[in-house]
């Protein structure tokens, strides 16, 4: 007869690839139930699993049936995003219940191509998402996400409703001014411009909003990991030496203002030729890794200089919106799931390292 202890001990020595720590310790295990030979036991995770949930539950099967052939499993997995601590005393969102920052120590590297396409992730995961275009001096969010020249509806003369394009909640200073206005914002006046967009934006109901910051690691950046209540962020850079000094001042950013950094991003990691298929790293190889290691954060994952990626994204139908199935929607699905399932680790770690920190609700 198997006893409870003794699933509970099985449960602590099977290591998931996303959660990387036994079932227990990850705190995923609510109940387990014993009824003679028959177990039934619950566990509720706290980040969107999608397809992942009957492949958790396939290879979760297998290894219990493994250790304990005369027992029949039945296993109850479910998930729920928690709202998580943010570091900064700042107000939390109403309606969001996590905010997460993409930044880029440099220009151009793909950091707005890489938001939204993991934005999209995440819902295609079955979170409630969001997306901010922080990027006040260069909007790319309408374009991206195909409703340029939309403007948001206003209700009671104060708030603005976000815009929702293939699922997604988004709101940018590209929907509520033209693009050569949007590039004389000096300093204060850019942070005051985002301030009111982030306040007066009703979302609904977010999981996840994703904040898609301006490029570079100056005052303006800085002043907006402060005030906005940013729960982690992610860095995106690519292979190049100097991309990747930039991407480590970044890191070194969000470590100042306390933000937990979930990873890093490689993007256009390598070319696949479309003639041959012959794949070249021809930013360099190993780039995103190195660095990773060297400052202590985690590579979430590659994505290829893909011709696809660049197109529809311009388009306004991203990847992952355009070509669900595809090799490179996976490597987005991966990396949010990496990132999400982290943060839901890594929240619970910060909430006890912090113990001081006042959250508000309102
Ligand atoms: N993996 C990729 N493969 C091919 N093209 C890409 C890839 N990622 C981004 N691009 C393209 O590179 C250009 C710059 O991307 P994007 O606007 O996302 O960069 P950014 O870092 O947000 O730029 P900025 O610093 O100006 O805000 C876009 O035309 C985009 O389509």
């Amino acid at each position: 007869m198997v006893t409870e202890e003794q699933i509970r001990e099985y449960l602590s020595e099977y290591r998931d690839p996303l959660l990387k720590q036994g079932l227990v310790d990850a705190k995923v295990l609510k109940n387990i139930e014993i009824k003679g030979d028959n177990a039934t036991i619950s566990l509720k995770l706290g980040f969107p699993l999608g397809q992942y949930q009957e492949q958790l539950k396939k290879e979760l099967t297998e290894y219990l049936n493994d250790k304990a052939p005369a027992l029949n499993v039945e296993l109850d997995i479910s998930w729920r995003v928690d709202a998580h601590v943010h570091p900064a005393k700042v107000k939390a969102m109403p309606n969001v219940k996590n905010i997460i920052a993409v930044a880029s120590g440099k220009g151009g590297v793909g950091k707005s191509t890489t938001s939204v396409n993991l934005a999209l992730a995440l819902k295609a995961l079955g979170a409630n998402v969001g997306i901010l275009d922080a990027d006040i001096y260069g909007p790319s969010m309408p374009i991206m996400l195909g409703m340029q020249g939309k403007n948001p509806e206003t209700i009671d003369k104060k708030s603005i409703l976000p815009i929702t394009s293939h699922g997604l909640q988004s709101m940018s200073i590209g929907y509520l001014v033209k693009p050569e206005q949007a590039m004389v914002w000096r300093g204060p006046m850019a942070s005051g411009a985002l301030q009111q967009l982030i306040n007066d934006t009703q979302w609904k109901d977010l999981d996840y909003l994703i904040i898609d910051l301006p490029p570079g690691t100056g005052d303006i950046q800085l002043t907006m990991a402060q005030k906005i209540p940013v729960t982690a962020a992610i860095v995106v850079t690519t292979p190049q030496d100097i991309a990747l000094a930039d991407a480590r001042k970044a890191v070194t950013m969000f470590n100042k203002v306390s933000v937990p950094v979930l990873g890093v991003v490689e993007n256009m990691a390598m070319h696949t030729c479309s003639n041959c298929g012959h794949e070249e790293h021809i930013f360099g190889q190993g780039g995103g890794d190195t660095l990773a290691k060297e400052i202590g954060v985690e590579l979430l994952g590659s994505l290829p200089l893909s011709l696809n990626i660049r197109e529809q994204t311009d388009a306004g139908e991203p990847t992952v919106a355009k070509e669900p199935q595809s090799e490179i929607t996976q490597r987005y699905l991966d990396i949010a799931q990496r990132m999400t399932a982290k943060l839901s680790l890594e929240a619970k770690d910060f909430k006890a390292s912090f113990p001081s920190i006042s959250i508000e609700n309102t």
